[in-house]
């Protein structure tokens, strides 16, 4: 190998390094939000350059993970790296359990990033309106934030009911990204939600505008307000 190809594929290794670096490290941020704790939550980056993708790993507190916790995939799904086994008391390593559902996305959106949150407000938001099968909201500044929308846009979020594993929801995820073209995330009932964006940088803006506009719907109802609606005017009760 001649040194322009070795000094190419350093840089590639270090890209790789880098973005598993930085998934460990938003992880850590993730936490402090209340979006993956008690083990909850997972993320995924995937460098399309490179046809790799960076995963968390199932099971751990995701806001103490390294670099080197996380597994590395290939495009098709096949394994690139697996994580080192660490000494008792840690179990072997396994890839999240979102695994599937990531790979779905990826397949089905030109994702650069997946963030799965277990944030409360994304399931109590699910909660207040047991039936509803998408949330809806419009006349809120953040909606800005959201990819393709603007302030008098209404933003529809589909809902998935949950289920006892994630790999469960495979089918009905399935079902709302072809029935949602536009959406760019999936809330679970009772459980939390998936956001994805082009990048690492628009996934986590994207996140953040989401759980924003989660936590202002729950406090509007709170106020006994419609979030739904353009004026947010009293909610209206059926007799
Ligand atoms: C609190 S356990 C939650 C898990 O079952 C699951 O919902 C989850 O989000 C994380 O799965 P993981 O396999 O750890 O990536
Ligand atoms: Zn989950």
């Amino acid at each position: 190998m001649d040194s322009h190809s070795k000094s190419g594929q350093f840089w590639k290794i270090k890209q790789v390094t880098d973005s598993m670096a930085l998934v460990a490290e938003l992880c850590g941020h993730f936490y402090k939000m209340g979006w993956v704790s008690g083990t909850g939550g997972a993320m995924s980056v995937r460098l399309h350059h490179l046809g790799l993708i960076i995963m968390t790993p199932s099971g751990v507190q995701k806001e103490r993970m390294t670099a080197e916790d996380m597994f590395v995939k290939c495009s098709d799904g096949s394994d690139f790296i697996i994580p080192p086994v660490k000494a008792s008391p840690h179990k072997p390593p396994k890839c999240s359990d979102c695994n599937p559902l990531f790979m779905k996305i990826y397949e089905m959106r030109n994702a650069g990033a997946i963030i799965h949150s277990h944030a409360m407000e994304a399931c109590l938001v699910t909660m207040i309106r047991p039936l509803s099968k998408d949330f809806r909201i419009t006349h809120m500044e953040m909606i800005k934030g959201i990819e393709g929308h603007g302030y008098y846009d209404e933003l529809i979020v589909p809902i998935i009911e949950n289920a006892a594993q994630e790999g469960e929801l495979i089918n009905s995820i399935t079902e709302v990204l072809e029935a949602y073209p536009r959406t760019n995330a999936v809330v679970v009932r009772n459980h939390g939600v998936f956001i994805w964006g082009e990048s690492w940088i628009s996934a986590k803006t994207q996140a953040e505008c989401y759980h924003y506009l989660f936590d202002a719907a729950i406090k509007l109802h709170q106020l006994g307000m419609d979030w739904s609606t353009p004026s947010h005017g009293p909610i209206k009760r059926s007799s």
